[in-house]
């Protein structure tokens, strides 16, 4: 199954901080993928998502202080390989966790994870997969039951087995990224990762410690019932792959369900959240 995207090119002057804000922009008209480029950002929306005016709320675009152009073509399928190798640079969180592809020099990081993308998503979201890791340091993973909802290439669930977690369920609702974490949960030698494909339908009667999730505001608010559901007295809860200013939104359904606000991270307008059952 591959779906059919939209590929925008744009060209961005001045490149900063124009090119940070038209990706929030961008992110909040739907487009779920960005690469960044030399003279701009490459962006990407499924095709289903797209209609003829789709910039028109982009208000950057009217903005006489920026000079924005861009072309756009529809594709078949993003080779999100290919776009990684142009682009992605290894991710070191806080000098003890790494992200790498195989063909980038091992660092002398604590931990190492290696991802070979393929055409799985992850690319436009480093800030979320950052602070998803930054806030995962921060938490004490070891022999605990975690779900890594939405995980794309497998990243986090590779991640939470290196910290000591017993069992994790990577599930993702694409197909790509469903092969692509099975690949690399093997990568990087896990045994306690199941990878799924599906979505919240397959957490009926589930039990975590620990509850992952950077998808994006719509499919959280949608979902969010049903992950604070299987979570645990006492359970973390991590969400990102919204903005600061879906924070309340967020919020008031978190709290909603019982849970306690702990911690914010915050990075080129996207965020990263912690609650506490
Ligand atoms: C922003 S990526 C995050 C990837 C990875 N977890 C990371 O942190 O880098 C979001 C992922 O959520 C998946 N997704 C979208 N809607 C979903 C849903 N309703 N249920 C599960 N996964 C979903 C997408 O296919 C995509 O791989």
């Amino acid at each position: 199954m591959s779906a059919i995207y939209i590929e925008y090119k744009f060209k961005v002057k001045p490149l900063n901080p124009g090119r940070e804000i038209l990706i929030a922009e961008l992110g909040y008209a739907g487009f779920e993928s960005f690469v960044e480029t030399e003279d701009g950002v490459t962006a990407y929306i499924q095709k289903g998502e797209w209609k003829t005016d789709i910039l028109g709320d982009i208000d950057l675009l009217n903005n006489d202080l920026f000079e924005i152009s861009h072309e756009f073509s529809e594709i078949e399928q993003v080779n999100w390989n290919a776009e990684w190798e142009k682009s992605f640079q290894p991710i070191v969180v806080e000098s003890r966790c790494s992200v790498r592809a195989p063909f980038h020099e091992k660092p002398d990081t604590e931990f190492d994870i290696v991802i070979e993308p393929k055409m799985s998503f992850g690319t436009g979201h480093h800030e979320t997969t950052h602070m998803m890791l930054e806030h995962m340091l921060d938490t004490d993973l070891e022999g605990k039951k975690v779900l890594d909802m939405g995980c794309g290439t497998g990243v986090l669930a590779i991640f939470a087995e290196m910290k000591g977690a017993k069992a994790v369920d990577a599930i993702d609702i694409d197909n790509w990224c469903y092969l692509n974490s099975l690949e690399n949960v093997e990568r990087n030698s896990c045994s306690h990762i199941n990878v799924y494909e599906g979505d919240a339908g397959l957490l009926k009667g589930k039990e975590y410690d620990v509850v992952i999730a950077n998808i994006n505001r719509n499919i959280l608010l949608n979902d969010l019932p049903v992950y604070i559901d299987c979570l645990n007295k006492g359970g973390i809860l991590l969400l990102s792959g919204f903005y600061e200013d879906d924070i309340p939104l967020i919020d008031e359904a978190c709290k909603k369900y019982g849970l306690e606000f702990a911690e914010k991270k915050e990075k080129n307008f996207w965020v990263a959240v912690k609650y506490v059952n």
